[in-house]
């Protein structure tokens, strides 16, 4: 798929605006918004299109107007991940395109609100696929100057083939709104679980690392740095699985160190910190934080004070309260190495014992899972 570029801001999504990285404040609750979609559809004078078939694809936009067109897929059966990763995109030329519109799905329910927009379950006409429609808020996303941030988020997400990574099938606009058609999440946020039970048991924690990695792995071999791992950014899929959201921080790697840095207070390494430049190790110390919030309900580091949360940081100093088991603490702490190059590989990770002791044998087949939310287990 493409999406105008920063070079094409005449008849940008939201135009006449710049594009730098916005501050992001890392936070745990969210803001609300009041808006309702079922009054403010469109009455089809926009037209973007998403060609129909199942794989991506890509072409170029042309547009006149404050319109698009974007050529994505959404699915024509039921099953909305793949479990293989496919290839990033191929050409569309060939491919009868389908204009696409607010008027082609039906809006659900309210699945959720974000800082700058809204989430429904919503239902694609034609093949009654379930998908989730996020709605964003053009001045929104101008006013908080992140219209950058969303593009490289549809770009990025839009090619991620892995299922524990959440797909984005496509967006379209209209004067006010963008429209992104995502995979839906049944079991909602894995945040919200975790809040929910406190902690989870070594099976659940173990069994989302796994395909966490898994997917890091895959992410990384794309070059895709996701640079924001934390328990607000996952959602759990139908069988119980987990996947990746929130791609907007992520990057696409070059070759070279990385020196700007926008993930969430608790979860940043100490090379961002430091301000030394970072690269694909970062994810994996973010990892590190992740496993150990999973199974205390708290990040190691957290602090009231932003000034103490850095010192913590670059102090390394982990306290593990002892109804952490020791194999957890090993990889944990393989995990939070301050210097980069010694942190544990996401490989590793993966034939680590304590995931060979604890995660579900079938992980990283989630459509076979059929695991219950944390909540509904019994702890
Ligand atoms: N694909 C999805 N399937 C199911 N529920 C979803 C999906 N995407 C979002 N939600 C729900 O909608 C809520 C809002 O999502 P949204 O992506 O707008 O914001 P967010 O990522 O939670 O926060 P932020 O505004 O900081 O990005 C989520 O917290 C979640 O409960």
């Amino acid at each position: 798929m493409s999406y105008p570029s920063n070079k094409e801001n005449s008849n940008n999504v939201v135009s006449g605006s710049s594009y730098s990285v916005p501050n992001k404040q890392p936070q745990r609750v969210l803001q609300q918004q009041n808006t309702n979609i079922s009054n403010q559809q469109t009455n089809g004078a926009v037209k973007p299109t998403i060609t129909k078939p199942t794989t991506t694809t890509s072409t170029s936009t042309s547009t006149s107007t404050s319109t698009s067109t974007s050529t994505t897929s959404v699915p024509s059966s039921s099953s909305s991940s793949s479990s293989t990763a496919a290839s990033s995109s191929s050409s569309s030329q060939s491919v009868p395109k389908k204009k696409w519109c607010i008027d082609d799905f039906d809006i659900g329910k309210l699945l959720g609100m974000g800082r700058f927009g809204h989430v429904y379950l919503a239902r694609e006409k034609k093949s009654q696929f379930i998908v989730a429609l996020k709605v964003l808020f053009k001045n929104q996303l101008q006013t908080h100057n992140i219209e950058h941030q969303l593009r490289r988020e549809i770009e990025i997400q839009s090619h991620l083939r892995h299922p524990n990574i959440l797909r984005l099938f496509g967006y379209f606009y209209d004067d006010k709104r963008v429209f992104l058609i995502i995979e839906f999440a049944k079991g909602g946020e894995c945040f919200k679980e975790l809040q929910k039970v406190g902690s989870f048991n070594e099976a659940t924690a173990a069994t989302y690392t796994l395909q966490i990695a898994d997917a890091l792995r895959y992410c990384h071999s794309k070059h895709v740095i996701h640079r924001d791992i934390k328990p607000e950014n996952l959602l759990i899929g139908v069988g119980g699985e987990i996947k990746i959201a929130d791609f907007g921080w992520s990057v696409h790697a070059p070759n070279s160190k990385r020196s700007t840095f926008c993930g969430t207070l608790e979860y940043l390494p100490p090379e961002v910190i430091e301000k030394k430049g970072y690269d694909q190790t970062a994810d994996v110390w973010s990892l590190g934080i992740l496993i150990f919030e999973f199974l205390v309900g708290r990040s190691p580091f957290t602090s009231d004070e932003e000034k103490n949360i850095f010192h913590n940081i670059q102090e390394n100093d982990v306290y593990y309260p002892s109804s952490i088991s020791l194999e957890a603490k090993d990889l944990i702490s393989r995990l939070l190495v301050s210097d980069p190059n010694q942190r544990i590989t996401l490989k590793e990770v993966i034939n680590h014992p304590w995931i060979k002791k604890h995660a579900h044998p079938k992980s990283l087949e989630p459509t076979k899972l059929g695991l219950p939310l944390p909540s509904q287990m019994t702890y």
